[in-house]
């Protein structure tokens, strides 16, 4: 099956759940692209920092379904920050693409130390009015750096890649997200394992589902996309068949009060991504 779509705050649409793609390189990580769009995937994420955007590229390329029924996301990097450099950045990230736009294009971490992430925005407006980016977003953005965003340009970000999981539901983040239609995308979904523990595989053991089933059902149900990682081609098509099961409200509210805490404290306000 191919997924479901969500609607943009920009009038475009973003699959429902897409492919991660961070350590996927060479040829499996072609490959994997390959399988997953043959899978039903229809949203790739990279960024310039994974070092694979010419195996996405190409694994777009490659695969019989048109690119033009593809999401893919790509990612300014920390060091690239400013107007012309990111005009620079999205050249280069295009480059190893091989592709003649990108459809999402996001500033990967805010890095308010540096303080730059307006001037990017700005060239992220640019990029957009020129046509060789259709959406355009951020990643890990707190609130705060939301509003700054909007109270200088006036642009309102289409999506918001954010940490969340089982461990992290970022409740607050999801709110105001929701009052400016921002779509949450949701990085490492897996919560790293979290899956296994007893909750969910309760749940899972109700449903007939596996615990990552859950998981991942857990983020449609809160309006987010997460985007999963999978070098395998079954598990691509477990993390994908997450459409034909729905979890209760109870459950979906345990889920989100598991709790405990970032994966590996990588704090927006401090985090420095070169
Ligand atoms: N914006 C940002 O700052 C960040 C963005 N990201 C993005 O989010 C994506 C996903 O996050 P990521 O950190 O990769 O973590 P995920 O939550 O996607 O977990 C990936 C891990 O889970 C395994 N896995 C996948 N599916 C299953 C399954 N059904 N059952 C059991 N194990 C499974 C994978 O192994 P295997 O491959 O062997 O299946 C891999 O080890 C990244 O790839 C990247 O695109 C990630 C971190 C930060
Ligand atoms: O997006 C990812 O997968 C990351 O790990 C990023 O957080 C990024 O590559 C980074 O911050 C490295 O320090």
């Amino acid at each position: 099956m191919t997924s479901p779509t969500r609607r943009l705050n920009d009038g475009r649409t973003l699959p429902a759940i897409g492919l991660g793609t961070y350590g996927l390189r060479g040829d499996d990580g072609v490959a994997a692209v390959v399988s997953a769009l043959a899978a039903g995937y229809r949203l790739v994420d990279t960024a310039l920092n994974y070092e694979n955007e010419r195996e996405v590229g190409e694994g777009v390329r490659a695969s019989p379904v048109d690119r033009a029924d593809v999401a893919v996301t790509t990612k300014l990097p920390g060091r690239h920050h400013g107007f012309d450099a990111t005009l620079r950045s999205f050249e280069e990230s295009l480059a190893n693409l091989g592709l003649d736009y990108v459809d999402l294009y996001l500033i990967h971490w805010p890095l308010p130390a540096v303080d730059k992430y307006v001037d990017s925005w700005r060239a992220m407006i640019r990029l957009r009015e020129e046509g060789v980016v259709r959406s355009i977003g951020v990643s890990n953005f707190t609130a705060a750096h939301l509003k700054r965003l909007v109270g200088e340009t006036g642009v309102i970000p289409a999506v918001n890649q954010i940490e969340l999981h089982p461990r992290f539901a970022q409740r607050e983040l999801l709110a105001v997200h929701e009052k400016h239609s921002i779509v949450t995308e949701s990085w490492s979904p897996l919560g790293s394992g979290v899956g296994r523990g007893t909750l969910i595989t309760a749940i899972a053991e109700t449903h007939a589902v596996t615990p990552s089933q859950v998981v991942l059902r857990w983020h449609l149900q809160l309006g987010a996309v997460p985007i999963p990682k999978s070098a395998d081609e079954q598990r691509q098509r477990e993390n994908l068949d997450v459409f034909r099961f729905e979890l209760s409200d109870a459950e979906v509210e345990a889920i989100s009060t598991l709790g405990s805490g970032r994966l590996w404290d990588a704090d927006p306000e401090t985090h420095e991504e070169f």
